[in-house]
């Protein structure tokens, strides 16, 4: 999913970035960079495959100089896992722009081409964000002056609406000028701003994709970065917004507010928190209302998502809650890891159960989602040896059974437990004794409620419904071939590492 962050400021940034990427680090595991540009007006970056704390270390974090500088943390949803194309991407010309993405293209591959043919420009990563960084760079180059006006890095922004498809939240820094950040026109991905009175008076100015990250580093949230719109921060600190697109619309991706986003985060007006116990309670209900022969003894979270919605199924159940499996705090999203087989391999590393929990009872599990079935195969099974009677299962989302093709990893619709199977054989694949899913009316009534004017979510991974409309059978086809487990595992071991820009080592 990637999380990105952009501080415009007063004083030097690199801890801050860093501590905001380490905020958001739970939208991405594989890779994190950092870019600043320094007091010579030069770009300073390190980028790695790994964890913020591995990537980062005391020497990269001394040269990381600068008021000003953008982070990324990466799962990749494009191109390779290779060092190469963790972000933030960079261009020399013009001026020399950085660049951060979360989010995917659809339409990469024509731009790619068309980049060439008519742009003279070369792209060397199989990156869809290197694709979108020199899109926007050739925008900004027909203006012939220098500095550029606030006007023309806008009218940059809306040439790059223009041509590009798909999902993006970006937030790039361009030399001899500032900041700059903009959301896609359905607002598909998050993208927040808030700002930091200095004691002198001066504002510094924070993006990123999620709220918590601005409450982490004591900014004070001012707003959601509206679909479509860019926001310019000037080096001197000057602050510009504008709407970029012709017709923005506000479709939040769904799967935000259900898996990825932290609780504690604010999206599009919503509390992710507040979201999640709606959804228990909504699923609590259906619960109720379907299952009432079914004698359930306890109430089980399946960590850590799910957890707030749990609690809240069990209170409407009037039923104990229990924390029935052990999450080992050392061990990161399973779903987000790249490959089947470690996704597999992590979940028994990740979870244990507590005996005492299962033996002898009747258990419903619950999750926050069943994508490719790996957790709750795996997790009835421990359940099952751990003693329970009857294992029963409840997903606070429907039947996942569509692609994503907006910067989530699910490709290809045949990886997908639920893709072409009813509930009934979603069931004995899983191996539970009962499986029961939210309906999605009830999940996008759970989230709406806190924010009535999103008209319509984007909500394709439940319904097959891509609110960009450039997504047909053809374009699933071509995805599913570049980026199903088995194309992946092959491009991995021709991976290539080459960065290149000065990377500080
Ligand atoms: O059906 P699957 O393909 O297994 O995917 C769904 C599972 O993956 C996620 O958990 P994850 O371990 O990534 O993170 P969490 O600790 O935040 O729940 C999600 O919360 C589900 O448990
Ligand atoms: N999950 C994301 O937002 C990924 C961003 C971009 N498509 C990449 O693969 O690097
Ligand atoms: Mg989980």
């Amino acid at each position: 999913m990637c999380g990105i962050v952009g501080i415009a400021g007063f004083m030097p940034v690199n801890q801050s970035i860093y501590d905001a990427l380490t905020v958001l680090q739970h939208r991405g595991q594989d890779a994190a960079g950092i870019v600043t540009i320094d007091a010579l007006n030069c770009f300073r970056l390190r980028k790695a495959n790994g964890l913020v704390k591995d990537v980062f270390e005391a020497r990269h974090m001394q040269r990381l100089q600068g008021n000003m500088g953008i982070g990324h943390v990466r799962y990749p949803t494009a191109g390779s896992s290779s060092a190469s194309e963790a972000q933030p991407f960079y261009v020399n010309s013009p001026f020399g722009i950085t660049l951060a993405h979360n989010g995917n293209l659809t339409n990469a591959h024509e731009l790619r081409t068309k980049l060439f043919d008519k742009g003279r420009r070369h792209i060397n990563t199989t990156s869809d964000s290197e694709i979108l960084l020199n899109i926007f760079a050739s925008e900004l180059d027909r203006f012939p002056d220098y500095p550029l006006e606030a006007d023309n890095i806008f009218a940059a922004v809306a040439a790059t609406h223009q041509q590009i498809r798909g999902a993006y939240a970006v937030v790039g820094m361009i030399i001899g000028h500032g900041l700059v950040a903009f959301r896609d026109p359905n607002g598909i991905r998050p993208l927040v701003i808030g700002k930091r009175t200095l004691a002198d008076g001066r504002n510094e100015y924070m993006v990123a994709s999620e709220s918590v990250a601005l409450d982490t580093l004591g900014f004070e949230f001012l707003r959601d970065v509206a679909p479509g719109e860019a926001v310019y921060i000037t080096e001197k600190g000057q602050l510009f917004t504008r709407q970029c697109a012709e017709n923005p619309q506000n479709h939040p991706c769904l799967f935000e507010y259900v898996y990825f986003a932290r609780p504690d985060s604010f999206i599009d007006k919503v509390s992710v928190y507040s979201a999640r116990v709606r959804m228990g309670q909504k699923l609590g209900e259906k619960i109720a209302r379907e299952w009432e022969d079914l004698d359930i003894d306890v109430v089980i979270p399946i960590p850590e998502t799910s957890c707030d919605i749990a609690l809240e199924i069990a209170r409407i159940l009037n039923l104990p809650y229990r924390q029935g499996f052990v999450k080992n705090r050392y061990v990161g999203r399973t779903f987000i890891m790249p490959g089947q087989q470690v996704r597999r391999k992590s979940v028994r590393r990740k979870l244990n159960a507590n005996r005492a929990e299962f033996r002898d009872k009747n258990v419903l599990l619950v999750d926050d989602s069943i994508v490719r079935g790996t957790t709750s195969e795996q997790i009835v099974e421990m359940a099952r040896e751990a003693g329970a009677r009857n294992v029963y299962l409840a997903s606070a989302a429907p039947e996942i059974r569509f692609p994503n093709v907006y910067g989530i990893d699910m490709p290809s619709a045949t990886e997908l437990i639920a893709h072409g199977r009813e509930v009934d054989e979603i069931r004995t694949l899983i191996g539970a004794d009962a499986l029961i899913f939210q309906d999605l009316s009830d999940l996008e009534q759970a989230v709406r409620e806190d924010n009535p004017d999103i008209a319509q979510f984007e909500s394709s991974v439940f319904n097959g419904i891509y609110v960009t409309k450039d997504v047909d059978q053809r374009y699933l086809d071509y995805l599913e071939s570049l980026r199903n487990d088995d194309a992946k595992a092959v491009r991995m071991q021709n991976e290539v590492e080459n960065l290149e820009m000065y990377n500080e080592g």
